[in-house]
């Protein structure tokens, strides 16, 4: 019926009048709290032996526990009990040393064992927090904090793939028994802004931390929404995958709730879990009626005992938190924008990289930080997009960067013959191994270094005096005050001389003689 339901929606007034002018109504208290599903990235399932497996055919990665045969039993993967204590000490939480496992039992085909293995009774954690900053948050207020609840460790189901052309459902267990965490908030969050800035810093720490891929679109990152208006009971919105699922959702259950409350409808307003079928949500079962999950403790898994010293040992394992690195570059000596830092919370990799070129460029050589944060954010992922390819840092490791930098510094190559090599150096797989002087020499892009000093200044103005005795009309242009047409003429000795003298010796050159006429 749930898939049916789900099949065939049909889109909703409500939901359209909602969308576009949405805003909560001071007379109608919104509250909320929600639930995270989070694939950990180890390497073994949570209970099994066999690999997780993200990308591969159905039915790949799987061992006799993971479906449930008869007489497999479980063996805790502590490396996922890691990566669920990173995150628990990441999120300020109560760790519990000595925790255990439940079986919380249903009926679903992507449920082979008939119940699933999570943490009830005992959790790993308890009373955390995670604080929203406006400084880096979008929300309005100055700073708010959301309490979590619990985090838990858990079982992932496998995964029911619908088949609408012949009417059948595929079941692929490789997602089974992939380790989860769920944490739980409390029913903190006071408006939508809140909750998208939650889940997203949310995302960036996961990835920081290294626990998961912090994707929604992919599911490693599942939400369930719990809301409630003025008190009356919370209804749940399940599995919601991307941001503005979990906006529209939330939208267009407030609006609903506070519709039936003005009708006088509230008693309509019941416990119950709501799924979200891209255009309103349905109700999916009551909460009075709710299965019974008969929560029991697993018999087969012995209780998991930590020794006190865990917790500062994870701890000090942690590197800085994304909002101290966010805090360090946006202001001295990096000075970057805050877009700009985020980009590199959410990417380690090139974050070392670019620590690498600062450390070449601007603490070893006493260049300026503008050079590196234009050359690796502007003209290097500028190449990457020009040539359609995703950034691969390993085509240019920083020292190379670096050193094109430096050429371009000490004026041995100009910005435009510097922004062409470095397009090749990226593009051409033969250039690789090749050191930046030997590309320049290569492709011919050096400043000229076997004339004087005069001689260069001579080449120069000759080169110039041709130039404007060629175009009198844009001169004329210039000396009645359009400025900029100096521009074109410069662009006419830059490709003359093949982008080999800088852009600025030609303009104030050209500006010189012109002054003079
Ligand atoms: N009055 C309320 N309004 C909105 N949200 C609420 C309210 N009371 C509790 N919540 C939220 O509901 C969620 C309850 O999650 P929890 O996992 O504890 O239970 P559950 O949803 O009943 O169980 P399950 O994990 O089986 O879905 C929490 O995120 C909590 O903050
Ligand atoms: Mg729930
Ligand atoms: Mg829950």
């Amino acid at each position: 019926m749930v898939v049916l339901k789900r099949l065939f929606h049909s889109s909703s007034n409500l939901l359209l009048a909602s969308k576009h002018t949405f805003q909560l109504d001071p007379n109608y208290k919104f509250k909320c709290g929600i639930e995270i599903h989070t694939q950990l990235k180890t390497k073994y399932k949570l209970f099994s032996l066999s690999k997780t497996s993200f990308n591969e055919s159905p039915n790949t990665n799987i061992s006799y526990f993971d479906i449930g045969l008869p007489g497999s039993q479980p063996k805790l993967n502590p490396e996922a009990l890691l990566l669920a204590l990173k995150a628990a000490v990441a999120l300020d939480c109560d760790i519990s040393l000595q925790s255990k496992f439940d079986r919380k039992h249903y009926f679903y085909p992507d449920q082979p064992l008939g119940y699933q293995i999570t943490q009830f009774y005992h959790p790993l954690a308890k009373e955390g927090r995670l604080e929203l900053d406006k400084k880096f948050d979008d929300i309005r207020q100055d700073s708010k904090i959301i309490g979590i609840e619990q985090i838990q460790i858990e079982q992932d189901t496998g995964k029911l793939n619908y088949n609408k052309v012949d009417n059948i459902i595929n079941i692929d267990y490789n997602r089974s028994n992939t380790p989860l965490i769920e944490l739980v908030t409390k029913p903190d969050f006071e408006d939508l802004l809140q909750v998208r800035a939650f889940v997203k810093k949310y995302q960036s720490l996961v990835r920081h931390l290294n626990i998961c891929t912090g994707d929604l679109e992919t599911g490693a990152i599942r939400v369930d929404v719990n809301i409630s208006v003025n008190g009356f009971p919370r209804i749940e919105i399940k599995n919601l995958s991307s941001h503005s699922e979990i906006q529209d959702a939330l939208k267009y259950e407030y609006t609903r709730q506070v519709s039936l409350i003005k009708q006088g409808k509230q008693n309509e307003i019941v416990q119950e879990t709501r799924g979200w079928d891209g255009d309103k949500t349905t109700s999916l079962r009551l909460k009075e009626n709710s299965v019974e999950y008969r929560y029991l403790p697993d018999a087969e898994l012995p209780m998991v005992n930590l020794d006190e010293s865990i917790i500062n040992d994870v701890k000090q394992s942690l590197s800085e938190f994304p909002e101290q690195i966010l805090s360090k570059l946006i202001n001295q000596p990096f000075n970057l924008e805050l877009k700009y830092a985020r980009f590199f919370i959410d990417n380690p990799v090139v974050l070392q990289y670019y620590y690498d070129l600062y450390d070449i460029v601007t603490i070893k050589n006493k260049e300026s930080v503008n050079m590196v944060n234009n050359w690796l954010l502007h003209e290097l992922i500028g190449v990457f997009t020009k040539l359609d390819l995703k950034l691969d840092l390993d085509r240019i490791p920083a020292s190379k960067l670096g050193d094109l930098i430096m050429f371009i510094t000490s004026k041995q190559i100009s910005t435009t013959s510097a922004r062409l090599l470095l397009m090749q150096m990226i593009e051409n797989k033969d250039n690789f191994d090749k050191s930046v002087s030997e590309l320049i020499e290569l492709y011919d892009l050096g400043v000229p270094t076997d004339i004087s000093p005069q001689e260069f200044d001579e080449a120069v103005e000759e080169i110039c005096h041709g130039i404007i005795s060629d175009n009198a009309d844009v001169v004329e242009k210039i000396k009645h005050g359009q400025k900029k047409s100096i521009k074109y003429l410069v662009g006419l000795a830059m490709r003359e001389t093949q982008g080999k003298v800088n852009a600025k010796t030609f303009e104030d050159k050209l500006q010189e003689i012109i002054n003079t006429l």
